[in-house]
C-alpha cells in the first residue's frame, strides 16, 4: 500500500507571531483533516525590512533598500529589527516543541509563495505532495494588503479554486470588528465619541482562543529560499544578517554612545515567551494597579506596561492583556489566562489590587489598548492618507508651510532634533533615549512629535519615518495617527495645541532627573532650569558645558528654537515671568491622552 500523497496548507505569518489567541491557528482545530501537513511561514519583507545581509556572498538584491520615502532612512532600524528576530525565533522553536516548525524566508509575499507552490508542486510525483491551502491573518496597513492581494493572486495563478485561500480577521485587537457597533468607514473622528460606543469596556471584549494543543507535521519537502538569499540556522545568525547592514548610518555626526549608568531596557526580548512574563510581572509587581497615577513618568521600567512592542508583532494580544487583568480583578489565578508563560510559578501573589475589581490602574490600561484599536480602525478607515503630509483631515488648510529638507539649515535642524542637540532638555533627552534604546515614553513622544511639527514647523512625515526607523514597538496605526494627531492633520479635536516643552519638563520631571540621564553633559548643572533650557545656564556652568564642545556646545550656543516659559518661579524652580501654565498648551496637554 503507497501511503497517501501530502495535502498541505501554508500558513503566511506575519505580525501574528504568537500561539494563544491567534484565529489563524485556532482554526486548524476544525479543518476536517483536509491537510495532513502544515507549513508555518515567515517573510522578512524587503521593502519593511532591509534584507541585503542575507545575501549570498558577492550577490546583489533585486531588491531597492528598504528606505523611508521623505527622509531616506531604513525602514527597520536596529532595535526593532533584533526584536522582530527574536519574535520568529521564539514561535519557531514553541512550534518546535510541537512538532512542526517556522520556515524563514526573504522575499515579496507573492513571490515566496508562489515559490513554494512551484517548488512543491514539481516534486509532487516524488512524493512532495500538494499545496491545497494558503492562510494568512489581514493587516490593514498599505504595503501589507497589497502583500495579500499579491499572495492571492499567487494562489489563483495555479488554477482557480486548486487551491483554498483564506484570510483571517486580526484579532489582536480588543474589541472584535463584529462587535462594533459602525463601519470602519464610518468610526468617528474623536476618539471619545468611538469610546463610547464600545462602553462598559470590561464587559465588551471577547475571550480569547486558546493555543492549539498539536499542529500538523510540516511536509517531507521544504522548498528553498530562492538565490540570491540564503537563510542562517539560529537566532544569532538570524539577528547578524539583520544587523549587518544597519551598523552606523542614518545619523550624521560622531556616533552617540550610551551615558554611563544609562543602559538599554532589556524588557525588550522579543517573543510571545517574553511579553506574557511582561503581562505576569505587570499584575504580580503591582505595577498595574498603580499604572494611571505613573503612566505619565520618563524614567525607569514599570511606570507603564511595556506591551506595546510585543502588540505590534502580535506576540499577544489585547484580549489576552484584558484577560489576564480580568481575572486578577476578581481574585482568580490570572496566569490560566497566559497559557505558555515559561515557568512554573506557582500561585499568584496577592499583589495591590488583586481580588478588588476593575481600579484605576486596571481601567487606565484598557482604556490605552483601546487607543490602539481607535487608530487601527482610523487606518482601516482613512487608508493612504494615513501617511499623507496632509493626513485625514485631507484639506489644503492643512499645509501648515512645513519645511522640507532640500533647505540646508533646515536639514541641519533636523539632524539636531535626531541627535537630541536642540537646547530644549526633554526633547533631547527624549531623542537620544530614542536612539540609543528603541524606546522612550508616551509623555516624551508627545512633546517630541509637537516640538518637531509645531515649533521646528518641519515636515511632521520626517519625524514619523524617524520613530518607524527606531521604535522597538513601531506600529504603523498607531505611529502614524499619534504623529497626525500631535501635528494637527489627525483626529485631535484641537488640533492647534501645542506642547510647551518646557512647563512639561517642570510637570513630569521637575528634578531634571530624566534629562540628566540621558544628556550626560547637563549632569553638574544645578538646579532645573539650565537643564529644561539649555541658553539659560549660568555664566560658569554655561562655560563648562560648550567646553565640553559638539552636541553640548551647539544645544547652549544656538538652541534650535527658545521656548517662552515664565512658569518655574511658581514651582521653585529659578525662571523668570508669572506663574502657571505655559502660555500655549497649557489645558490642552492633559486631554483624554
Ligand atoms: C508621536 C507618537 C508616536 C507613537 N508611535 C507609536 C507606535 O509606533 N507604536 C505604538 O504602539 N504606539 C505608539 N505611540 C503610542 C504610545 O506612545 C505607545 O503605545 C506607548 O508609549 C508604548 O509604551 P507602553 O507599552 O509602555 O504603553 P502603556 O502606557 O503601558 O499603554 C498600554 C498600551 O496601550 C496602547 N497605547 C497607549 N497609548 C497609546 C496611544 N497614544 N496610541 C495607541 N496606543 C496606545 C499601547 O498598545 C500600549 O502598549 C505613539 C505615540 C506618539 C505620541
Amino acid at each position: 500500500m503507497t501511503a497517501e500523497a501530502p495535502r498541505i496548507l501554508l500558513l503566511v505569518l506575519r505580525r501574528d507571531l504568537r500561539l494563544a489567541d491567534n484565529p489563524l491557528l485556532h482554526a486548524l482545530r476544525n479543518t476536517n483533516n483536509k491537510h495532513t501537513h502544515v507549513l508555518p511561514v515567515y517573510i522578512f519583507n524587503p521593502q519593511q525590512i532591509e534584507v541585503s545581509g542575507f545575501l549570498k556572498l558577492d550577490a546583489k538584491s533585486p531588491y531597492p533598500e528598504a528606505r523611508s520615502r521623505v527622509g531616506g532612512f531604513w525602514r527597520c532600524g536596529p532595535h526593532r529589527a533584533r526584536f522582530v528576530a527574536e519574535c520568529v525565533w521564539d514561535l519557531k522553536e514553541s512550534l518546535g516543541k510541537m512538532g512542526s516548525d517556522l520556515i524563514v524566508r526573504v522575499g515579496l509575499g507573492r513571490e515566496v509563495v508562489a515559490a513554494m507552490l512551484q517548488q512543491i508542486g514539481a516534486r509532487d510525483a516524488d512524493g512532495a505532495g500538494k499545496v491545497v491551502g494558503v492562510w494568512m491573518t489581514r493587516d490593514h496597513g498599505t504595503e501589507e494588503m497589497s502583500e495579500e492581494r499579491g499572495v492571492r493572486r499567487s494562489v489563483e495563478a495555479v488554477g482557480e479554486g486548486a487551491i483554498e485561500f483564506r484570510v483571517f480577521e486580526n484579532e489582536s485587537y480588543l474589541i472584535h470588528r463584529d462587535d462594533l457597533t459602525m463601519e470602519p468607514k464610518e468610526v468617528p473622528d474623536v476618539f471619545t465619541h468611538f469610546r463610547k460606543t464600545v462602553e462598559p469596556l470590561r464587559g465588551n471584549i471577547r475571550e480569547p482562543y486558546p493555543p492549539p494543543t498539536s499542529i500538523a507535521p510540516i511536509p517531507p519537502h521544504i522548498p528553498a529560499q530562492k538565490a540570491p538569499f540564503e537563510i542562517p540556522d539560529s537566532l544569532g545568525g538570524l539577528i547578524a544578517a539583520l544587523l549587518k547592514p544597519l551598523t552606523g548610518v542614518d545619523l550624521p555626526g560622531p556616533p552617540l554612545t550610551l551615558p554611563p549608568g544609562a543602559k538599554t531596557t532589556p524588557l525588550f526580548k522579543g517573543g510571545e515567551t517574553a511579553g506574557l512574563e511582561r503581562i505576569d510581572y505587570m499584575l504580580s509587581s503591582g505595577a498595574m494597579t498603580t499604572y494611571k497615577d505613573t503612566r505619565n513618568g520618563l524614567l525607569g521600567e514599570d511606570f507603564s506596561c511595556r506591551f506595546a512592542a510585543w502588540l505590534a508583532q502580535g506576540c499577544f494580544s489585547a484580549k489576552t492583556v484584558h484577560k489576564a487583568i480580568y481575572e486578577f480583578e476578581e481574585g482568580r489565578d490570572w496566569r490560566s489566562a497566559l497559557p505558555g508563560l515559561s515557568s512554573n510559578k506557582g500561585s499568584t501573589p496577592h499583589s495591590a489590587g488583586f481580588g478588588k475589581g476593575e481600579n484605576n490602574g486596571t481601567a487606565a490600561v484598557r482604556f490605552e489598548l483601546l487607543w490602539r484599536d481607535y487608530f487601527y480602525l482610523c487606518m482601516l478607515k482613512f487608508g493612504a492618507a494615513t501617511f499623507a503630509r496632509s493626513g485625514y483631515r485631507d484639506s489644503s488648510d492643512n499645509d501648515h508651510g512645513w519645511k522640507t529638507l532640500a533647505d540646508p539649515r533646515t536639514s541641519a535642524a533636523f539632524v539636531r532634533w535626531q541627535r537630541g542637540s536642540t537646547g530644549v532638555g526633554l526633547v533631547d533627552a527624549s531623542m537620544r533615549e530614542l536612539y540609543l534604546t528603541g524606546w522612550t515614553s508616551n509623555r516624551a513622544r508627545q512633546n517630541v512629535a509637537s516640538f518637531l511639527a509645531k515649533r521646528m514647523c518641519l515636515d511632521w512625515r520626517l519625524g514619523a519615518e524617524w520613530y518607524e526607523c527606531l521604535l522597538v514597538d513601531y506600529d504603523a496605526a498607531s505611529n502614524w495617527g499619534n504623529w497626525q494627531y500631535v501635528a494637527g492633520v489627525g483626529n485631535d479635536p484641537r488640533g492647534e495645541r501645542i506642547f510647551n516643552q518646557v512647563k512639561q519638563a517642570y510637570d513630569y520631571d521637575p528634578q531634571g532627573k530624566y534629562i540628566r540621564h540621558w544628556v550626560e553633559e547637563l549632569r553638574g548643572v544645578e538646579g532645573a532650569e539650565g537643564v529644561f533650557q539649555c541658553w539659560k545656564l549660568g555664566m560658569g556652568e554655561r562655560e563648562a558645558v560648550v567646553n565640553m564642545g559638539g552636541d553640548a556646545r551647539i544645544a547652549v550656543e544656538d538652541p534650535v528654537v527658545k521656548i517662552e516659559y515664565g512658569g518655574s518661579r511658581s514651582r521653585g524652580g529659578r525662571g523668570r515671568g508669572g506663574r502657571g501654565r505655559g502660555r500655549r498648551g497649557g489645558r490642552g496637554e492633559r486631554s483624554e491622552r
